[in-house]
């Protein structure tokens, strides 16, 4: 019978011993390979190169091999290019084009991209704010306007200040912008401005008005012009208001008025993203100019509903050209609107008696085709209507005549101006107005000025009525105590204060009141309630009256539809 050791030793042992032996055999291992080499031991003997070692693959092997690889190179190439000129065209779809935003930082985010969360924004971005930079398009400001927009900043508060930014200047005639400006200026101040279209990433130019007679090629570069007279403005207004900290600047306006573009313009490398696609800011992007400045950037807003598929709205470049349902009704109205000469001469074409006739010979001209070789009037639509809205088709717009019975605001213009030092950045001005072609030097399609796009949907909050906030306004100061005080109050107040009046405004003041008014009724009813027993009918009037009010505050409904007001001239 075997015996049983009952002392039999594990052979396990500890980590630390087991480390140690690895690492023991590892050096005496690398010792080894080190004498070997030493001594020349173990080395193989080198074999002569033979290019048929180096080509295990026969000529016509190889051959086929590079002709496939080239194949596929000039496939993905095509695709790259097929997609880029998709996307500038705005045809590829959101889930195409790479989701989510891009903030500075480069970081992608998903985002809202309903008509709603970019009101959000634009309503983060004014609260933000201290001057709001409003941007219109010079070919038509008119067109490219939003009162209500206007009056959301106006209302907001009397430390808000609009100025008014006409941007795409190198896109009209001297003429046009001359008389646009003197026409927005009796408003609120306004800026002319063009934005670089450089596509580098840093070291964007910026061109500085130059001496008087030496305006000649300032436009023909891709340089930023305005930039300086712009940062003058902003310096000023904080120079006014002896600023000790950063001042900061909204910039709004309709899609694809540029926005995004004056940023990247003023900060002088690509730090927000740019195309000709409208909507594609998202969020409100927040860049610092310099210590005392600072830009946001917000999302174009235009809150059309009614009148989502109309055709002028399309060539106000306000909807994405891919999401409309008949790209062929807003070349229409370019068709009515530009001269067939124009037409003719800029896409080769003979001359053509109707809008099909002219697509389709657009078509061949630019090859596009169907499978099949039918003509695609669908791409070819789109194709003419992002020339119209990129410029390549250049038209200009003249400012209407104004009502003789509108109330000039001349006056407050002036008071306004002084606190951005207004005449001193208008003379610097001149000279980048001075370079701008002449009417006859470009030959512009000439076109009738439209009408400010109105907001055309219910607010997100049904609260934020004008009836409960406004302690100055409420408190029912008699009438000699008013007129005394208006002699004093400022420019911007006594405009907010028109504003106010204004069914349905936003007043970001009010609401806050109306909010702490509620919040304190509710907490004197939870009160009043735990008392009850005591004094029921008290409680019961008083709720009842309340309640009531509420009832009242919460039917009402702020519809933004505001009466045009303008006198269009021919229109
Ligand atoms: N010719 C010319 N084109 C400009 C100018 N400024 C902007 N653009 C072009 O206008 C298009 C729209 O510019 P963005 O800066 O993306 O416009 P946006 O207002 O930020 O647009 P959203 O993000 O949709 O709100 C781009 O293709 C720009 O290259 C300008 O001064 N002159």
């Amino acid at each position: 019978m075997a015996k049983c050791n009952k002392k039999s030793k594990s052979k396990r042992v500890p980590l630390r011993k087991k480390h140690k032996i690895i690492r023991k055999l590892k050096e005496h291992q690398k010792k080894k390979a080190k004498e070997a080499k030493k001594l020349e031991i173990n080395t193989k003997p080198k074999l002569d190169k033979d290019p048929a070692n180096e080509l295990p693959l026969n000529e016509e092997e190889l051959k086929a091999l590079s002709d496939r690889r080239q194949r596929t190179r000039e496939e993905l190439a095509a695709n790259k290019k097929d997609r880029a000129q998709k996307r500038k065209l705005g045809v590829l779809d959101d889930e195409d084009i790479e989701g989510g935003d891009e903030n500075p930082s480069g970081v992608t985010r998903k985002v809202d991209n309903s008509e709603k969360a970019f009101y959000k924004e634009l309503v983060k971005v004014i609260e933000a704010s201290d001057v709001i930079l409003e941007v219109l398009d010079a070919r038509d400001p008119l067109g490219t306007r939003s009162v209500d927009m206007e009056k959301m900043v106006l209302s907001a508060g009397p430390d808000k200040h609009l100025v008014l930014l006409l941007n795409k200047i190198d896109l009209v005639p001297r003429e046009s912008a001359e008389k646009w400006l003197k026409y927005l200026r009796e408003e609120l101040p306004a800026v002319a401005f063009k934005c670089s279209t450089q596509e580098q990433n840093s070291n964007l130019g910026w061109k500085s008005a130059p001496k008087a007679g030496k305006t000649k090629n300032l436009l023909q570069t891709s340089d930023c012009l305005g930039a300086e007279t712009l940062i003058k403005l902003l310096k000023n207004y904080s120079r006014s208001h002896d600023i000790k900290k950063s001042i900061t600047v909204g910039i709004i306006g309709l899609p694809n008025v540029g926005k995004s573009s004056i940023i990247n313009s003023l900060k002088r490398s690509h730090v927000v993203n740019v195309g000709a696609t409208p909507g594609l800011t998202r969020s409100m992007q927040e860049v610092h100019l310099d210590k005392n400045v600072k830009l946001l950037d917000c999302p174009g807003v235009v809150m059309l509903k009614s009148a989502a598929n109309d055709a002028t709205v399309a060539l106000r470049n306000c909807k994405r050209i891919e999401k409309l349902d008949d790209p062929v009704g807003p070349v229409k109205e370019i068709l009515k609107l530009c001269p067939e000469q124009v037409l003719v001469t800029l896409y080769k074409v003979p001359s053509f008696d109707s809008v099909d006739d002219f697509l389709q010979k657009v078509a061949i001209a630019r090859g596009k085709f169907k499978k099949g070789g039918v003509v695609d009037i669908d791409v070819t639509a789109r194709i003419v209507l992002h020339d119209w809205n990129e410029g390549k088709i250049p038209y200009y717009t003249m400012p209407p005549k104004r009502n003789a019975d509108e109330p000039s605001e001349a006056r407050i213009v002036s008071e306004l101006g002084k606190e951005f030092n207004i005449d001193e950045v208008y003379g610097s001005e001149s000279t980048i107005i001075g370079s701008l072609k002449s009417v006859n030097e470009f030959i512009p399609v000439e076109v009738a000025a439209t009408c400010p796009l109105n907001f055309d949907m219910v607010m997100p909050e049904d609260n934020q009525g004008n009836d409960g906030g406004d302690q100055r306004m409420e408190s029912g100061e008699d009438a000699t105590n008013v007129s005394v005080e208006e002699k004093t109050k400022s420019a911007t107040t006594r405009q907010n204060e028109k504003l106010y009046a204004e069914e349905g405004m936003l007043n970001t003041k009010m609401r806050k009141a109306d909010k702490k008014r509620r919040k304190k009724e509710n907490q004197t009813s939870t009160m009043e309630h735990d008392v009850y027993e005591f004094k029921v009918g008290y409680v019961k009037e008083s709720s009842a009256m309340e309640t009531g009010d509420e009832d009242e505050s919460h039917l009402k409904k702020n519809r933004f539809e505001l009466p045009c007001g303008l006198d269009l001239g021919d229109e």
